[in-house]
């Protein structure tokens, strides 16, 4: 069905949700993302994974245009991140690793300041803040503040804000890091959800390979800057047991380790990688 930079319906022809080609990035001499070529789809939920220090937050940030785009391009339905940067950030949701949300305000002053900034029009503001807290279920504990949140009800909130502004493309950076298997599957379950309802589009970014194989339509496995493999979890597995000739059925994990070696702790991530990894974790525990 792809085909070029597009796919087709018939006649009518849809960008993808999220295009890079060739996208680079540099910290000082050292590449974070080096050649990055990748298609989102239109509709579908995708998983950018990879060990620490892959590069993935770093792409991320590069299509949500909080970094710019030094070499190579990137586009958003269609829109140019480097040239078009407010287009593109009028159809995106972002719920990044650090704190969105603001312990001293409550549930629905939270998603209200999102409504405002995301320029929701004032007349829809409350009812579409309401219809966010909803989604995440958090109806009733909208005005209650954040800080009395456990962490799976923050990611949530997190989550309404992102939602109140009916993005197209929902952008989530380890959304289910730190939290507890019920809550892991309680915030797949509204991701799940609203994205039945909208047919907005998710790309995510996850250490949980059960998540991805569970909940994403087709996945990516970055190592040091670059797109290694990608496929349908299906597709990916199969390709793995085809390869190594086993009877046993690989999981995501074995296909992680394979792509990425197994010297996963000398060679990628660094000291930054596994300290902000850790200030989540410990944020949302
Ligand atoms: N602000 C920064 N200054 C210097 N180097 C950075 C900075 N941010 C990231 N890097 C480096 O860029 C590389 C990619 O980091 P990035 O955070 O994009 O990886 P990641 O795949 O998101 O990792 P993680 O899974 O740990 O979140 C790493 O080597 C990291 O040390």
């Amino acid at each position: 069905m792809t085909r070029g930079t597009q796919h087709s319906h018939g006649s009518r022809r849809t960008p993808d949700a999220v295009r890079c080609d060739r996208l680079t990035y540099a910290f000082g001499d050292s590449r974070a993302v080096d050649g990055l070529d990748l298609a989102v789809r239109d509709g579908e939920v995708f998983g950018l994974l990879g060990p620490n220090g892959a590069g993935k937050t770093t792409a991320i940030r590069c299509i949500t245009t909080l970094l710019p785009v030094p070499a190579g391009r990137v586009a958003v339905f269609g829109h140019d991140a480097a040239h078009d940067r407010m287009a593109v950030r009028r159809l995106l949701g972002y719920v990044p690793q650090q704190l969105s949300a603001d312990a001293h305000l409550t549930g629905r002053e939270n998603v209200t300041l999102f409504a405002r900034v995301f320029d929701v029009p004032r007349r829809e503001r409350a009812e579409r803040v309401a219809q966010a807290l909803a989604a995440v279920d958090l109806t009733e504990a909208a005005d209650r503040l954040a800080g009395t949140y456990s962490g799976g009800m923050v990611r949530r909130l997190e989550l309404a804000q992102a939602l109140v502004s009916a993005p197209r493309l929902l952008i989530l950076d380890e959304p289910t890091i730190g939290l507890d298997p019920i809550a892991r599957t309680s915030v797949w379950e509204h991701i799940t959800a609203v994205r039945e309802a909208t047919g907005m589009t998710v790309l995510v970014t996850t250490h949980y390979m059960d998540e991805a194989d569970q909940y994403c339509d087709r996945v990516a496995l970055m190592h040091r800057g670059r797109v290694r493999t990608l496929g349908t979890p299906a597709e990916l597995r199969r390709g793995l047991a085809e390869r190594h000739g086993s009877d046993a059925r690989p999981t995501l994990e074995d296909l992680f380790r394979d792509v990425a070696g197994s010297g996963l702790d000398d060679q990628s991530g660094d000291f930054r990688d596994v300290r902000s990894t850790r200030r989540t974790a410990r944020r949302l525990g």
